[in-house]
């Protein structure tokens, strides 16, 4: 098979099975928790863990002793695919929702399986909705004890490198004054890319990384708060995906 054919043939396999899949997941959740609520994840996660077997994918996680976090959480991580949504069920801690476009949520069974998941779906395209809907999770996440989780690129990215951090997750954390959880997964490149039609089996290196506080702070510290987030994490993809000039992660 070409490598055009076999990338073709491989994702259009990873998005029936996504349909497939929420689909099944849909009637367990419907019959197991009755509606829409973040006690589905688990059962999505469930569903999704076995998806890596097909592409002979392997993760290799470090630090999730630092989701042990006391209460709500804000965490975020870096956006390379559709992919990422196997990274994210490997690691998923309880309770807690992810934000995402709108226009997920008219994707089939994907976007039922979203709703009934509880993920929090934003307009993109109109800055003062998307504001007020994270200003209303910064309030709920507390009272509900949930963690959320934000991709802060707002889109996906595979070259190897972050986007800029867009500023919402940050002004979410500083609202609700919960503590920010950064997690890296290692560049897809070596395995996956979409421009050269690359996909084959491979390894993803994953790091949660220690809780940044935010008690105290405001609205005038996001930025630095931001900026913050956004150079360890590079400095960890960097490391996990061993990228040119930077040191190799010797595991
Ligand atoms: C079986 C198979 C499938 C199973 C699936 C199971 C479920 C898994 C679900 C996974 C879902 C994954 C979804 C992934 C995505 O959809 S990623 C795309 C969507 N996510 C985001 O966009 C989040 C990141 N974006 C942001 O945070 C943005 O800031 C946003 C809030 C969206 C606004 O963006 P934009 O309009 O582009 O404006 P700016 O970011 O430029 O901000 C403008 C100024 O406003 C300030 N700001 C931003 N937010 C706030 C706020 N909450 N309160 C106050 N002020 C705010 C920001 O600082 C800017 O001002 P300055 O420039 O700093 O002065
Ligand atoms: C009846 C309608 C039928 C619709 C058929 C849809 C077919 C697609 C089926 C499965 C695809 C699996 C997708 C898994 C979820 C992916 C979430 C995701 O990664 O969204 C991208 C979003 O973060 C950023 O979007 P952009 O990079 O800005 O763009």
């Amino acid at each position: 098979l070409s490598p055009t054919v076999n990338f073709a043939l491989r994702i259009s396999f990873y998005c029936a099975l996504c349909l497939v899949v929420s689909a099944l997941a849909a009637v367990a959740c419907l019959l197991v928790n009755g509606g829409r609520t973040v006690k589905n994840m688990r059962i999505i996660k469930a569903f999704v863990k076995t998806f890596k077997y097909f592409f002979g994918l392997r993760f290799e996680v470090k630090g999730l002793e630092n989701f042990k976090v006391e209460g709500p959480a804000l965490i975020v991580s870096n956006h390379q695919s559709i992919l990422d949504m196997m990274g994210l069920m490997e690691v998923l801690p309880d309770n807690c929702v992810q934000v995402g476009k709108k226009e997920l949520m008219y994707m089939g069974s994907v976007g039922l399986i979203m709703y009934l998941g509880g993920v929090i779906f934003i307009n993109r395209k109109s800055t003062s909705s998307a504001k007020m809907v994270m200003s209303e999770v910064a309030k709920t996440m507390v009272t509900e004890n949930t963690k959320v989780w934000v991709y802060p690129e707002g889109t996906r990215n595979c070259t190897g490198d972050l986007l800029p951090f867009k500023k919402g997750a940050f002004h979410l954390a500083v609202q609700a004054q919960v503590p920010v959880i950064p997690v890296v997964y290692s560049s897809f490149t070596t395995f996956y890319n979409p421009k050269t039609k690359l996909f084959t089996s491979g390894k993803i290196k994953v790091e949660i990384l220690p809780p940044i506080e935010t008690k105290g702070l405001t609205s005038d510290d996001v930025t630095d708060l931001s900026d913050r987030c956004f150079s360890t994490m590079r400095e960890t993809l960097f490391r996990l995906s061993g990228h040119p000039g930077e040191a190799k992660d010797s595991s």
